[in-house]
């Protein structure tokens, strides 16, 4: 326990840096200005984005890019992605692009039902708990009235709580399974406050009237909302496809068709799919100051739900048109969180025109279509690497240090050859020489 320290969190961020330095980096002073050169010079806003976290030292940068063009239900908007992967944004501004001139996205929520539960373990007589919940159930919503009465004067709140006998799968395990409508919340830390007051009546009431030991375990919200469910496609007569890159669209369509069915039946395939899917959404997601691990976690629990990791897109082609479409849990808000807070995530929620939580899950599950559209047109085309590497280009030029004017000339040279990372070293090398 070489490097062990207690009262860290206690310590200032000066205080913090300085250990640091003096137990990882030999003191060196390059590595505090390596720190402190991104700090922002507006102290308040600084003092913000410390407070975001705990034991802060310094920012993280990732680029916040946009992705214009994406027509989704009739109204065209540029969408704020925050990513470190090059090529992620060039796709999904080339694939709205390329369906702005077919009619566009179409989105839809389908339901928006959270969850959340008590686990519990109870060690007496089924009937009697069964019997004690029928009773209690009325009290357990009205004594977290105090929590739940602004979301329901806004038409949300607790929508039903089941008693759950979990039993076989784990000796005497029980849960209360709530479900919840929270508008524009994400709604994690409205469901905890609810749960755990669900879980002081259901303890309390139990000692009075119930026989047989009940012990609370935990109270926490599911990341698992199968029921707060978005859809988004595209469709076009399958000519429609045509473009520079399709000149046969309709052997174009019969072979993108194979790659989201081998996706649908290959999990390894449809881990690095999803993947493709995922650029788009964390994306967006990050850069709308929500939870992507909460919506990752949840989006892969979905592609899973039949036993079998598969596919979240689908693709048909009936009647001579091409279809294909995405349908994801999405549990996002446009409330809480952070985004009142961070002033990024403001600019991003103004440009996408102040959306409803609603309305985000349509634009987050259209940007996930829209990467996973570009991906396997350039898997089933060109090839991934041919675009992926020429927007990578920059980055291995950056790795080397390369000049402006070696840049200049490097990026003219690999208009016309192949980027791949041994022939920019060779190029550059010649260069130097
Ligand atoms: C990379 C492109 C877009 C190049 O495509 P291109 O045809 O060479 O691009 P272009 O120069 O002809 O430009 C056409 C449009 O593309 C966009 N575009 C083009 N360049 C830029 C740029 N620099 N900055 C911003 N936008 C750009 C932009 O919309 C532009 O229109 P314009 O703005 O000129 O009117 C294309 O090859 C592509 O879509 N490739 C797919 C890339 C991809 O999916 N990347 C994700 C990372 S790989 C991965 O993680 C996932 C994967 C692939 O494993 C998933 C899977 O296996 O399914
Ligand atoms: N497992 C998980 O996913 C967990 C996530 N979290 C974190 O919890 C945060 C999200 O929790 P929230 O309860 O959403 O945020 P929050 O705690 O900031 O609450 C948002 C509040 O906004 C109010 N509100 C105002 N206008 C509203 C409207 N139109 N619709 C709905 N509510 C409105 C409501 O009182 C609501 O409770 C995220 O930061 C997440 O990372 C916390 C614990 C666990």
């Amino acid at each position: 326990m070489q490097n062990a320290i207690s009262g860290f969190s206690k310590l200032s961020k000066t205080q913090k840096i300085d250990w640091l330095l003096e137990t990882y980096f030999n003191n060196d002073e390059s590595s505090r200005k390596l720190v402190t050169q991104y700090f922002n010079s507006d102290e308040k806003l600084q003092k913000l984005h410390d407070e975001f976290i705990e034991n802060t030292i310094t920012n993280f940068y990732l680029p916040l890019g946009v992705a214009p063009n994406f027509l989704i239900n009739e109204t065209l908007y540029t969408i704020p992605m925050a990513i470190e992967e090059s090529s992620v944004v060039a796709a999904a501004s080339k694939a709205a692009k390329y369906w702005l001139e077919r009619g566009g996205f179409k989105a839809e929520v389908i339901s928006m039902v959270k969850i959340g539960q008590v686990h519990f373990t109870y060690a007496g007589k089924k009937e009697d708990l069964l019997n004690f919940f029928t009773t209690v159930k009325s009290q357990l919503i009205s004594d977290a009235s105090p929590i739940t009465k602004n979301m329901e004067r806004r038409g949300g709140g607790i929508l039903d709580i089941e008693l759950r006998d979990k039993t076989e799968e784990l000796d005497h395990y029980y849960q209360l399974h709530a479900t919840f409508e929270t508008l524009d919340a994400m709604g994690a830390n409205f469901i905890n406050s609810c749960l755990e007051q669900f879980a002081e009546t259901l303890k309390l009431e139990a000692e009075k009237s119930l026989e047989g030991q009940l012990d609370i375990i935990m109270s926490i919200l599911s990341n698992y909302v199968p029921d707060c469910l978005v859809r988004a496609e595209v469709r076009c007569k399958i000519e429609d496809l045509k473009d520079k890159d399709i000149p046969n669209p309709g052997a174009f369509a019969e072979k993108f068709k194979q790659a989201v069915s081998i996706a649908e039946v290959e999990p390894h395939r449809a881990v690095t799919h999803n993947k493709g899917i995922m650029n788009g959404i964390d994306a967006v997601v990050l850069a709308t100051g929500n939870d992507f691990r909460a919506v990752e976690a949840g989006v892969h629990a979905y592609a899973s739900k039949d036993g079998k990791y598969t596919s979240l897109t689908h693709c048909s082609i009936d009647n001579g048109e091409f279809c294909f479409w995405l349908e994801i849990p999405l549990a996002l808000g446009t409330v809480g969180g952070l985004t009142s807070l961070h002033p990024l995530v403001k600019f991003a929620l103004q440009m996408l025109g102040k959306p409803s939580a609603k309305d985000l899950m349509k634009i987050v599950a259209v940007a996930g279509l829209a990467q996973n559209f570009a991906a396997l047109k350039s898997l089933t085309t060109t090839g991934i690497q041919q675009g992926h590497m020429k927007m990578h280009l920059m980055n291995i030029l950056n790795q080397f240090e390369a000049t402006e004017s070696e840049k200049t000339q490097l990026v003219e040279h690999f208009k016309i050859n192949t980027v791949t990372h041994s022939a920019v070293v060779e190029a550059i090398s010649k260069m130097r020489k």
